[in-house]
């Protein structure tokens, strides 16, 4: 497979566009919260909601109807001025059409001649292959070179097509743009011809049984996670690009105990955060994917007891060495920035 040489590598794809970032930007990302752009009632809401949240997402693609999708466009340009995005911290994305759909070149075009200044991410739906990137990366530096920017748009692919699980490692290296990359189980179901029709969480039909029993007495059985296979392939790939993977969508709204505990899942498997669909996951996903205040009291233990991340040490009965060492840093550092951003958190952190 031909590779680019490190050096060009890292060369803007445009005359006139800007620099791609060596080291991505350090950014609180815990929930990346979907908006509907072409509804007026909520577009309406989103000055409100950018403070509470890490991310707001203009959604152009699956769940907006075809005959919306240039309101949804408008909207969208409309919410990059609604809020000093750059200013106050909350990241502004957009989930642009598939490439090969009638609507993605105005999408790309129109977001960022005309909202490239406010626009963190541009996330990228269905992608197949690192050609998709490389398509879209070079569209978007000369767009970013016509608007005169003088920050790169990254890129956030979503992992949704059964090709692209295939080839999630070079999607996740093939731009400097690469942000990171998200779960979408509802479009990798349908590409797997997997036999769900739900959007994320566990399946009671999914399980392991326990062998028969010689009374013939009822056996037990327990539910397995159809996920964990790929957002771990997942986790993997983004983590040796130097990105983030994310969980996508809980398409069951009304359960939130099943979305905290599929949030959870992906939290423990180093998903650096979700997507959130309705209000009522905001508060699920920040309390998920923020670190539990006591483990980063005891992460904070291990960093002390080893101050140069060598050695061993034993903390309340656990054995602790360079690697518990790095997990610990992980955790740390992430109260860190959450702390910046939630005072509540900040005090339960210091306690
Ligand atoms: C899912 C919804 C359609 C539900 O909307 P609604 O029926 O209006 O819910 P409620 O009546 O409970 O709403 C209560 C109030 O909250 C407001 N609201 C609703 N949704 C949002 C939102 N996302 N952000 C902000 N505010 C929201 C309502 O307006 C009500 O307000 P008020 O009347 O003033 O009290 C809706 O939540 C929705 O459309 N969510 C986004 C869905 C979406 O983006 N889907 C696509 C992403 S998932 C996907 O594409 C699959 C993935 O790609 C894959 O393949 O896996
Ligand atoms: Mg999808």
């Amino acid at each position: 497979m031909s590779q680019k040489t490190p050096r060009s590598f890292f060369k803007p794809l445009s005359i006139g566009a800007p620099e791609p970032y060596r080291e991505l930007p350090v950014k609180l990302e815990r929930m990346i919260h979907f908006v509907p752009p072409h509804l007026d009632k909520v577009r309406a809401k989103v000055p409100d909601m950018a403070p509470t949240v890490d991310v707001i997402l203009a959604n152009l693609e699956d769940a907006i109807p075809a005959d919306a999708k240039d309101a949804a466009r408008a909207g969208a340009i409309e919410m990059a001025n609604m809020y000093d995005w750059q200013g106050k911290g909350t990241g502004f994305w957009s989930r642009v059409n598939c490439l090969n759909s009638p609507w993605f070149q105005d999408d790309v075009s129109e977001l960022v001649l005309k909202a490239g200044h406010q626009l963190d991410v541009i996330m990228l739906p269905k992608v197949e292959g690192p050609w998709d990137i490389h398509f879209a990366d070079q569209y978007v530096a000369q767009l970013e070179a016509k608007a005169g920017l003088t920050r790169p748009i990254l890129f956030h692919a979503i992992l949704e097509t059964a090709e692209g699980v295939a080839r999630v490692e070079e999607i996740a290296l093939a731009s400097p743009r690469m942000q990171g990359i998200s779960l979408g189980p509802a479009d990798l179901a349908a590409s797997r011809k997997m036999k769900t029709t739900r959007v994320g969480g566990g399946h009671p039909f999914y399980r392991v049984i326990e062998d028969p029993k010689e009374d013939g007495s009822a056996r037990l059985s327990a539910q397995q996670d159809p996920w964990h296979y790929t957002i771990a392939r997942l986790v993997d790939a983004c983590r040796m690009a130097g990105i983030n993977a994310f969980y996508g969508p809980f398409g069951d709204i009304g359960d939130l105990e099943a979305c905290e505990q599929q949030f959870r899942n992906a939290f423990l498997l180093g998903c650096a955060g979700t997507w959130s669909l309705h209000p009522s996951q905001i508060a699920v996903a920040k309390r998920v994917f923020s670190p539990d205040p006591e483990e980063v009291k005891f992460a904070r233990k291990i960093l002390a007891a080893m101050p140069d991340g060598s050695g061993v040490a034993m903390i309340d009965g656990k054995m602790q060495d360079d690697a518990t060492w790095k997990q610990a840093k992980v955790i740390s550092d992430l109260a860190d920035l959450v702390a910046s951003k939630d005072p509540d958190l900040a005090a339960a952190y210091a306690g």
